[in-house]
């Protein structure tokens, strides 16, 4: 037998696995590093966040990722060559941060590497006529993290996901059933990253199938990119400061609100191909709001990404009351405008971090991909969210040996 797939059998009988979760999302912030202890599996899995670490992009990377981020037309050239190249580069992350950790590559199992989307394009956005399904693009090629690294990798999760009849996202129910359900209360996990979406997660024991998370809409995005075009130095809006300096327009907020995706049924995906700033440009034209100072503009992105979240709740739970334990993630999580604006358009939230539940919120997403790697190599596949999802049971992620 191949010595690698040997290895990876080992692997699966074994009580617990070490494992790197690797994740960079929509604000091209850096990759995040979760060195994640795994035991059991499917719902006796347990976790412990050995390490964590975001590794920052420099400004070379994030201008080679938005030559083709959430564009429609790029040159393939660049494409192709940018697949390998962010292989190479998460696979030196890796490393850097093992060698800080004084971790030897030999010591951890596997990676889960999710790599960066590039462009994510749902059937309800894309619409193209005789393309009757749904489509995701990740880069970052399995192959290189792994051959990078001497660890076996496990990547592209999405395409299972969607090849079985999801969306490819949100990927989250499956890690927050499996880590954050409880008995005792049933819950919301809103994660505010560049979108922003949640799991509703009924209390453990309950019926797995009943578990979904969807896309509510933009959570920072917008907000960034608003910033960026005006402060090209700043990454995003410190503590939410020039938008709490702000006051919301209704006029600019209606605009917004005014696209069929906040109206479209639930479980939904969606990303900045459709949340951009050409989208934002369309709806000041409208409202004729372009002259809006940079406050009163950032107030209201951050009031459209909370009502986009509170519509997406109140469809969810239209004939019930929804769970009022809140757990927030995600970068907005730490921007007190946002939070302010969730709690004002959900008054009966109680709004607390997913640390408070033992999950770092920061680390949650890149966690969310070594409990799928898990999974596939441990576990048997679990119909999370194939209730409302229609998803059936499927494990997810493609293995890379590195030799
Ligand atoms: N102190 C802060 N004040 C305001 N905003 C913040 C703060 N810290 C982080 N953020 C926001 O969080 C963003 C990063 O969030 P996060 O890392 O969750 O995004 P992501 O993982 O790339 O997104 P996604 O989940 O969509 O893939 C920043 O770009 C910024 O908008
Ligand atoms: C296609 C894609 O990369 N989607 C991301 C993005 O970032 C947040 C939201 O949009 C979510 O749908 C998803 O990521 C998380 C990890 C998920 O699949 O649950």
């Amino acid at each position: 037998m191949n010595a690698h797939l040997a290895r990876l059998c080992h692997l699966a009988a074994q009580p617990s696995r070490r494992i790197i979760g690797l994740m960079s999302g929509t604000s091209l912030d850096g990759l995040d590093v979760a060195l994640c202890r795994l035991s059991g599996h499917g719902p006796g899995t347990r976790l412990e966040l050995e390490q964590f670490r975001t590794v920052p992009y420099d400004e070379d990377t994030k201008a080679r990722i938005r030559q083709v981020f959430a564009r429609e037309q790029v040159s393939l050239e660049y494409l192709t060559l940018l697949n390998p190249w962010l292989g190479q580069l998460h696979a030196r992350a890796v490393l850097d941060c093992l060698q800080e950790w004084h971790i030897s590559p030999a010591d951890v199992d596997l990676i889960a590497s999710h790599g960066q989307t590039i462009y994510h394009a749902p059937r309800h956005q894309h619409q193209r006529p005789g393309f009757a399904l749904n489509a995701t693009l990740q880069l970052g090629d399995g192959d290189h993290v792994a051959v990078g690294t001497g660890i076996i990798t496990l990547s592209d999760f999405r395409q299972k996901h969607i090849a079985a009849g999801g969306e490819g996202a949100p990927l989250a129910a499956y890690g927050d059933f499996l880590l954050l359900s409880s008995p005792d209360e049933e819950r919301l996990l809103l994660n505010l990253g560049g979108i922003a979406n949640f799991t509703y997660l009924p209390r453990s024991g309950g019926d797995a199938s009943t578990a979904f998370s969807t896309d509510t809409g933009p959570g920072n995005t917008l907000l960034d990119a608003t910033v960026r075009a005006h402060f090209p130095e700043l990454a995003y809006d410190e503590d939410g400061r020039l938008s709490l300096a702000g006051r919301v327009h209704e006029g600019l907020l209606a605009a917004l609100l005014d696209h069929p995706f906040f109206a479209a049924p639930l479980p939904k995906t969606t990303g900045p191909e459709l949340f951009s700033a050409a989208y934002l440009t369309e709806a000041q034209r409208r409202s004729n709001t372009e002259t809006l100072t940079l406050e009163d503009t950032l107030a209201t992105l951050a009031e459209l990404s909370a009502v986009g979240v509170a519509r997406a709740v109140q469809a969810a739970f239209a004939e019930r009351p929804a769970p009022t334990a809140v757990y927030a993630s995600g970068g907005g999580a730490h921007n007190p405008a946002l939070m302010a604006a969730l709690q004002r358009h959900l008054p009966a939230a109680r709004f607390a971090s997913t640390d408070a539940l033992g999950v770092s919120g920061d680390a949650k997403e890149a966690i969310l991909f070594a409990v799928l790697a898990n999974e596939a190599v441990a576990g048997q596949p679990v119909a999370i969210g194939a209730g409302r999802q229609r998803v059936p049971a499927v494990g997810m992620g493609k293995v890379s040996f590195p030799g």
